[in-house]
């Protein structure tokens, strides 16, 4: 009976990761993870360098196979979900051809697929009409992670899976990036991306998985991860102030004095910005803020280490 409840999670997830693990001699990089996601859900995986982001995208993949556990991509093996074309992946640093041109390269992949789609589509899609012409050896850094993502998307993949997009994108270019991505998942295909932009996480993700240590501390919608973090954040210009006594101020639990411009950590925000004024009333351009991802992201990652 219950066989039978868990086969049917796995077969209507788009993702579907149970008692993952992978470790590489003492490094426990993946360390026990569980992870449905649902057809149309963009989700971003988050995490500290080394938290094992990229170690679960590869097994996710088929690129390396788990110590223990299972994945399964609608139901089926990586291998079977990426020879059919259900999966389409942009990896870190993955290669590319220096001598064939743009177009070349995407209609090579093209070839490898039955239902690819047609490749000036997929050029136009990407923003790659331009550069058609153009040889691998000669594109910016940029540029390669735009092929990259074009060759994820000729075989018209239902899970896209990127680790870490836009690494070497200038802030144009990440913009163009997810304008392509939103063409894309608007028609309600499934991504997962891992990220070391909390901003693109806020922006674009459905929910946000939080990784440490190989193991998934949080997990939720956005709004639901920042309010891990708690409470607000106070900002005032505060001429003549001292850390200590802005400290002092009931509610902080943390202050960073920068010249005269403060950023109070509260839980009780109300209370710190009253006792702020009756101190300081020559205080200004003040500010109250709810936390956001970044401090969700910094409270769960400074973390003691969780016990083994
Ligand atoms: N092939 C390997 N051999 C040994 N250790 C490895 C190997 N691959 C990864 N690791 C270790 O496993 C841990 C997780 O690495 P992983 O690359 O998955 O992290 P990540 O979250 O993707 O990090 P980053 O944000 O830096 O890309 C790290 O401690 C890393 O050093």
């Amino acid at each position: 009976m219950r066989k039978n409840v868990a086969d049917e999670v796995s077969a209507g997830a788009a993702v579907h990761l149970a008692g993952l693990r992978k470790h590489y001699g003492e490094v426990r990089a993946v360390d026990g993870v569980d992870l449905t996601i649902a057809p149309g859900e963009v989700v971003a995986l988050l995490g500290p360098n080394g938290a094992g982001k990229s170690t679960t995208v590869d097994m996710l993949l088929g690129l390396s196979t788990p110590d223990s556990g299972t994945v399964t991509v609608f139901g089926r093996s990586p291998a079977d979900a990426v020879a059919d074309g259900a999966i389409g992946a942009m990896l870190q640093g993955a290669t590319l051809l220096d001598d064939a041109t743009v177009a070349e390269m995407i209609a090579m992949v093209g070839s490898l697929h039955r239902n690819a789609m047609p490749a000036g589509e997929v050029l136009r899609r990407c923003g790659l009409t331009e550069l058609a012409g153009r040889r691998g050896s000669k594109l910016s850094g940029g540029q390669k992670q735009r092929v990259r993502f074009a060759i994820a998307l000729v075989s018209d993949p239902d899970l896209l899976v990127l680790d870490e997009p836009t690494a070497a994108m200038d802030v144009g270019a990440r913009r163009e990036f997810w304008r392509s991505m939103r063409e894309y998942t608007d028609t309600g295909r499934t991504v997962l991306f891992a990220t070391h932009y909390l901003e693109e996480a806020e922006e674009f993700a459905d929910r946000v998985v939080f990784l440490r240590s190989g193991r998934i501390v949080a997990d939720g919608t956005v709004a639901t991860v920042r309010a891990l973090a708690g409470g607000r954040t106070v900002r005032a210009v505060v001429p003549g102030a001292g850390e200590p006594e802005l400290l002092a101020l009931p509610g902080v639990t943390a202050v960073d004095l920068r010249a005269d411009r403060a950023t109070l950590s509260s839980d009780d925000s109300d209370r710190t910005l009253r006792a702020l004024l009756s101190r300081y009333g020559h205080a200004y351009d003040i500010e109250v803020a709810a936390a956001g991802l970044e401090d969700a992201f910094l409270s769960l990652t400074t973390e003691t280490e969780p016990a083994r």
